[in-house]
């Protein structure tokens, strides 16, 4: 027996929920912006794991540094807590997504390989247990707990970290009909580095308007204003700092906003940009000026993506 989980992307903080609010995203024409993750029988070896994908040469060489790795630490870790018995896997990471891109790369690999082993291993996990260890997994990496791109990355769909009565996280409604146009330039935004670089304290109209934002927002989202909620997408806590490290973004914004899109913003840490629009001329449109405009090496992409609702999926049992 045998497992394939694929994770897809994830649009961190949605400009508007600094750590609070993501989104899964896919690209409408079926490519696969995300990772998968086999997970077979070892035999009578406990563990291996083997690597492949387009990104597999940006991984770190050394695999006990892969967060793959560290995934099936922890999840055996709780298996042995619960007496569960562990067994022999070989696992093997199918890396389709740029590092340090804003597109939650190292989320798709954490999801995607804690869902195999839970599957794998029949669910021993619950759904809540199994998210609490892919935030520990992202902590891991970036420094902070943050659920923001483990929990749609997982989930699907918008969602909303809550935090409380034993909650991690609770999808918001969101538009069905918006295009999110995800633009990757090909260059490199270190997570923690451009978590390091914002202010430790914030003043306090920039706390008014940040409540204020995010209320809008999802009050938007529930009461089906997409015009309202759209206006909402307004970040003070972390784009004013980070778009340094972004060439091209504030002319982007300005583009995609002339071209007739509903609201862009940074992507996670960046550098990836999202556009929003509800017009798939005006997706396509944005797309090919971003192509041409923000894109900034043969690594960078552009793809016209719409709310991915399903989550981690199973793809089959073999890569
Ligand atoms: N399977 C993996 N996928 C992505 N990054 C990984 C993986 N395993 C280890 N890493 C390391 O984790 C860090 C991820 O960087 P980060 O900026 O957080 O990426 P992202 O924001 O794209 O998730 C890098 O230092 C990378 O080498
Ligand atoms: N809330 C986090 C999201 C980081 O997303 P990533 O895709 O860049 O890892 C932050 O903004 O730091």
């Amino acid at each position: 027996m045998s497992v394939v989980v694929y994770a897809p992307a994830s649009i961190g903080n949605v400009s508007v929920g600094f750590d609070v609010l993501g989104a899964a995203v896919s690209p409408v024409d079926g490519t696969l912006l995300g990772d998968r993750v086999l997970v077979a029988d070892g035999g009578s070896t406990p563990f291996s794991l083997s690597c492949a994908g387009s990104f597999v040469d940006k991984l770190p060489e050394n695999h006990e540094e892969n967060i793959v790795f560290h995934c099936y630490l922890v999840f055996t870790r709780e298996l042995k807590k619960r007496d569960i018995a562990v067994r022999p896997v070989s696992m093997t990471l199918e890396k389709n997504m740029p590092i340090g891109s804003g597109l939650g790369s190292s989320a798709c690999s954490i999801v995607a390989a804690l869902d195999a082993l839970n599957r794998f291993h029949d669910q021993p996990l619950d759904e809540n247990a199994l998210l609490a260890l892919m935030g520990e997994m992202e902590a891991q990496i970036s420094g902070s707990l943050h659920y923001d791109n483990v929990a749609p990355c997982y989930l699907g769909g918008l969602q909303l970290m809550v935090e409380d009565e034993g909650i991690i996280s609770q999808q918001v409604p969101c538009f069905e009909n918006w295009f999110w146009v995800m633009a990757y330039p090909g260059i490199k935004v270190p997570t923690a580095e451009a978590r390091a670089i914002l202010p430790a304290q914030y003043r306090r109209q920039d706390v008014i308007n940040h409540g204020r934002h995010l209320a809008g927002f999802i009050h938007g989202c529930y009461s089906g204003q997409p015009k309202l909620a759209a206006n909402m997408i307004k970040d003070v806590v972390a784009e004013p700092y980070r778009e340094k490290l972004l060439p091209g973004f504030a002319n982007a914004r300005k583009y995609a906003k002339e071209a007739g899109a509903l609201a862009t913003g940074i992507s996670g840490s960046g550098p990836t940009l999202f556009s929003i629009t509800d017009d798939e001329a005006v997706a396509q449109r944005v797309a090919k000026w971003l192509s041409e405009n923000y894109v900034q090496n043969e690594e960078g992409f552009v793809h016209v993506c719409r709310l991915d609702t399903n989550g981690s999926t199973v793809t089959g049992s073999e890569l």
